[in-house]
């Protein structure tokens, strides 16, 4: 088993409307992922999945509880943890590549060497003949490569994933999860993932957190142990998918009764 690099115990996080309501997003949540795990996390909406990753990426503070990133609280944004959201958030006036090597041209890395390790990640999401393209000119799932790229250029050991192909058509969808997988065992890296699929949630993880909403905490820890690459087709796939549907219907109904 590798070492634990990222702690989460007991955390509480409070929110305060601007009408001065509070909302508990998440309570009494612990949670530790080991070095190259892949987690997902899976849980009715509102449960408090976006507001973990963005206190594991220093977006947010806690109230109760610590969080820690190899044994280090974490107060801000790390540069070894990366961040990549559904809506792709590229800059319409850069080209894709001037979009991928964004974050290397703040790290202060000349231009050749950006140009470079960018060029060699659109290779790898086969868009090295898009380099020059602006966003707009690109389709979803294009974008959803290029915002992929843009975090892994940095290359972060945690990386954070907030429902990235959500917006995606299932088929697209299908063909981005195969390469994220070739770019984790590749590089060897701690994902933390975030989506309302099921079937992603198997086919991608290691683990499955299961969340259960309001405020937010876990559920159940499931680990996957098919081999990999998986198959949807698999009886123990199934069984996975008819259990995992289950346990997160209950939760659903628990926010909104049927
Ligand atoms: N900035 C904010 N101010 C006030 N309340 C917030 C804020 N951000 C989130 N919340 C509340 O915290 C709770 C958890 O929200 P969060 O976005 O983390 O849930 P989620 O599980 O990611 O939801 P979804 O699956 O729909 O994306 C919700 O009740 C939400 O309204």
């Amino acid at each position: 088993m590798e070492a634990s690099v990222l702690k989460a115990d007991k955390i509480r996080k409070k929110y305060m409307s601007e009408k001065g309501f509070s909302v508990t997003a998440i309570e009494d949540f612990s949670l530790s992922i080991s070095e190259n795990e892949f987690v997902s996390i899976l849980g009715p909406s509102g449960c408090g999945k976006s507001t973990f990753l963005r206190m594991v990426a220093g977006l947010e503070n806690g109230n109760e509880g610590s969080l820690t990133y190899k044994d280090k609280i974490i107060k801000k944004q790390h540069p070894e943890i990366g961040m990549v959201f559904q809506d792709y958030s590229l800059l319409p006036w850069r080209t894709v590549l001037d979009n991928v090597v964004l974050g290397l041209e703040f790290e202060g890395i000349n231009k050749k060497m950006r140009y470079e390790e960018g060029l060699k990640y659109l290779k790898i999401v086969g868009l090295e003949n898009f380099s020059q393209a602006y966003p707009y000119e690109l389709s979803g799932g294009m974008q959803q490569r290029v915002a992929m790229v843009r975090s892994l250029v940095k290359k972060p050991s945690l990386l954070l994933m907030d429902e990235p192909f959500g917006a995606l058509d299932a088929h697209t969808r299908m063909i981005l999860q195969k390469e994220l997988l070739d770019i984790w065992e590749k590089d060897k890296k701690t994902i933390l993932f975030v989506t309302h699929s099921v079937d992603e949630a198997i086919y991608l993880s290691d683990r499955v957190i299961v969340m259960s909403g309001s405020p937010g905490t876990v559920k159940e820890v499931i680990p996957i142990e098919l081999p990999r690459p998986r198959d949807r087709g698999d009886a123990s796939y199934g069984k996975l998918l008819s259990l995992l549907i289950r346990m997160l219907g209950e939760e659903y109904n628990k926010v909104k009764p049927a």
